[in-house]
């Protein structure tokens, strides 16, 4: 094994491979096992070493039933209909999700996808990603202390921003960004999003064109517009208009059920901002919403709403008083932000010119509530703190346009065209020595 693992190469495309030859404890395929690396909701990620490319891949293992998801797919798939499609369990639908978003997406920061093993005639689907060693993005140390400066702080969102553009100009809303699903490159200079299993795709909401290359996700059923409603994601990441409750006097309103909110000691009378009546429509405004719970994390080393110390046990009604806060309630700022301690002068700082009032703006314009008047990326890209540092601002905001980036088809595209023009030209014929 060398030192440092070949990169990934840009055109290089994802393997699909139906057929499971080797499933032994130490060995998938090619794919030597080393540790465990990670563990999620869906599966559990391993360390491994791709025997044929002398590379190490993050191999993650997902099991397409969980036993839970037996019960509840057996259930279904018993009133189905003849010649219907069988329904997939919630865990494969979700891997199924992920790998037909990761398939198309070639962008320095996103995760790359190298090859699917998935044999139907074995339980388990494999995905073989390029390795992030430098492991999760670290915000916090054990006493809720920022762990990361104003300038890696900027690094980190930058790069976020980054492939969030590529994402959404896709047509692709990621939906569960938060540092745990931003993990480091080996040097720690780069930073990728990963899990992209609640993610959604719609070609309406695609910038691109549809002659750049990037072909849409094959399986419309893998992308319901109901599933934008539902309120996946990680609960204090999740944006207003995900969140959103109907109105307390409503019949149907949670509030009704658990025991009664804005009368009790949790009350939400202060700082609070009137609810939209209507639920905002949800669109890739969410994504910019959790990227501001993210950048604030890193800076305060916690989230901006949170459930308060005085809540009860029922988790139901604690996570009902976070969502309440999060669709009414403003957030503060502590007096320093980042690991260098920069002061901050509060929520609404006198000194509009200093850089921690200059951050307390942006993260105003991006957990804005009202979808309509957050910033968008192409404006958060461009904002000055956000810009600041990079040598030639204009240059780079060309050579990072997500409309420079070819998709996967178009590379391919590419090489079958030129190999066609070679073929179509004459042979050279030898000339004979004079
Ligand atoms: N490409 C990678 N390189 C290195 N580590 C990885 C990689 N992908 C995932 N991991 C590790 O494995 C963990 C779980 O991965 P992932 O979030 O994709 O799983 P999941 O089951 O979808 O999780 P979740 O419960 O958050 O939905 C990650 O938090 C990370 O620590």
């Amino acid at each position: 094994m060398q030192d440092a693992p070949p990169p990934v190469a840009q055109d290089e495309t994802v393997r699909i491979t139906s057929q499971l030859y080797a499933d032994r404890r130490r060995k998938v395929n090619q794919y030597a096992r080393q540790e465990r690396i990670g563990k999620g909701q869906h599966g559990e990620v391993f360390l491994c070493t791709d025997e044929e490319l002398n590379r190490e891949v993050a191999l993650k293992i997902v099991k397409r039933n969980n036993p839970r998801d037996k019960i509840k797919l057996l259930r279904r798939n018993n009133q189905q209909q003849f010649g219907e499609k069988p329904v997939l369990s919630s865990t494969e639908h979700s891997i199924r999700r992920e790998i037909a978003v990761m398939r198309k997406c070639r962008h320095a920061n996103i995760a790359r996808l190298l090859e699917v093993i998935d044999d139907p005639k074995h339980d388990k689907i494999y995905l073989a990603m390029e390795y992030l060693s430098g492991g999760q993005v670290q915000w916090t140390d054990p006493q809720h202390q920022p762990m990361l400066s104003i300038e890696e702080t900027r690094s980190i969102i930058r790069d976020v921003i980054l492939g969030l553009e590529y994402l959404h100009h896709h047509g692709i809303i990621h939906r569960d960004i938060k540092p745990a699903n931003l993990l480091w490159t080996r040097d720690r200079t780069i930073v990728k999003i990963i899990d992209f299993g609640v993610s959604y795709f719609h070609p309406d909401i695609r910038h691109a064109k549809s002659s750049d290359g990037w072909e849409n996700p094959s399986d419309d059923s893998l992308f319901q517009e109901a599933d934008l409603l539902k309120r996946t994601g990680t609960p204090s990441f999740l944006a207003p208009e995900v969140v959103w409750i109907p109105d307390e006097t409503s019949k149907d309103s949670p509030a009704n059920s658990a025991d009664t909110l804005a009368s009790g000691s949790h009350s939400l009378k202060t700082g609070s901002k009137p609810k939209p009546s209507r639920r905002p429509p949800i669109t890739k405004a969410i994504d910019i919403w959790s990227l501001a719970v993210t950048f604030y994390c890193l800076l305060f080393g916690h989230t901006p709403f949170n459930v308060p110390e005085s809540a009860n046990e029922n988790a139901y009604h604690n996570e009902f008083v976070l969502y309440n806060q999060i669709c009414t309630q403003d957030w503060d700022v502590d007096e320093t932000m980042g690991s260098d301690h920069l002061h901050t002068g509060g929520r609404h700082p006198k000194d509009t010119r200093s850089e921690s009032s200059l951050i307390v703006a942006l993260l105003d314009h991006m957990l804005q509530k009202d979808p309509k008047s957050r910033v968008t990326l192409p404006e958060l890209k461009r904002n000055p703190w956000i810009l600041s540092g990079i040598p030639e601002p204009k240059d780079w905001l060309i050579k990072t346009s997500p409309a420079k980036t070819k998709g996967p088809s178009a590379c391919r595209w590419i090489r079958q065209a030129s190999r066609r023009i070679l073929e179509l030209l004459p042979t050279p014929r030898r000339i004979p020595p004079i």
